[in-house]
């Protein structure tokens, strides 16, 4: 069983294993969340060495399964200091070895290509600012998942992150000026108008 959660990343060290295109996707995720990212595979894509100055990363370093707990201290990692670990190389059971070993440490584990060994998934998420819509179908099709996202991008247009920038404004201010919790909400009942005003088009 699963729920989503809302998970703050900022300057939270996460570390991705494997620098391939499954790789390159959730170090990306990662980087747009403003997440302290390590990197530790042999090879990068062409577009995470484009990346390259945005995250910390061992280019020498191939874990190896049977080795694990060597090549770890040959790095030098305090693992207990990543906040989120992926497992992403394309040897199954490097995935698996390092999961194992490292869920000792690290409670937010994302194994690419097993459900059973990850603590955490990721979502296909429509952003918009600080409005996020995720999508998931628990591990059953990410293609649904991302093609259901690409449908509410029709309905959730750029508008909603300015749209959304406002409401915040409005609510912190309000929180500052109306003492009284019910007349608080009532207003915001009624400035919350949905879908946003036609002043936040064009944006
Ligand atoms: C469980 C989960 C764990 C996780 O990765 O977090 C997982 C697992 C696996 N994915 C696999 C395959 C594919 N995944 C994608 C795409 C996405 N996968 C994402 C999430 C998730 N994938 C999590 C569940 C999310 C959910 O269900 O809600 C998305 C939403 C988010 C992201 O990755 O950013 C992103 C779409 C982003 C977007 O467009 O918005 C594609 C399509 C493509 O590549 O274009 C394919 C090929 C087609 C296919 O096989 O379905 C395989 C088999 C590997 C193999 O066969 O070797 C496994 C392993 C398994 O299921 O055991
Ligand atoms: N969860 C998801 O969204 C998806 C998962 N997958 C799974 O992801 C796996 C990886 O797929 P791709 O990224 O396309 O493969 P890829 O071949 O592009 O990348 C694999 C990466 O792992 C690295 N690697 C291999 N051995 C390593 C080691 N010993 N130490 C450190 N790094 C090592 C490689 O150098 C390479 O950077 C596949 O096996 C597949 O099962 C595939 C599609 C989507």
């Amino acid at each position: 069983m699963s729920t989503p959660l809302v998970v703050q990343l900022k300057n939270r060290p996460c570390a991705v294993i494997g620098g391939g295109k499954v790789a390159q996707r959730k170090i990306r995720h990662l980087l747009a969340q403003q997440a302290a990212v390590t990197v530790i595979s042999p090879d990068l894509t062409d577009g995470l060495k484009k990346d390259a100055g945005n995250f910390s990363y061992y280019p020498d370093s191939v874990l190896e399964s049977d080795v694990l707990q060597k090549t770890c201290e040959r790095l030098n990692l305090d693992w207990s200091r990543f906040f989120l670990l992926v497992a992403a190389t394309d040897s199954p059971a490097l995935n698996e070895t390092t999961a194992r070993h490292l869920s000792q440490y690290i409670p937010l584990i994302n194994v690419v290509d097993s459900q059973e060994l990850s603590s955490f998934f990721f979502p296909s998420v429509l952003d918009r600012g600080r409005l996020k819509i995720a999508v998931t179908t628990s591990g059953a099709s990410p293609i649904l998942a991302s093609k259901i996202r690409a449908h509410l991008s029709g309905t959730f247009g750029p508008e909603y992150g300015p749209y959304v920038d406002y409401l915040a404004a409005l609510r912190t201010g309000l929180q500052k000026r109306e003492r009284d919790p019910v007349q608080r909400k009532n207003i915001l009942e009624q400035e919350t108008t949905f879908p946003p005003p036609s002043r936040f088009e064009n944006h």
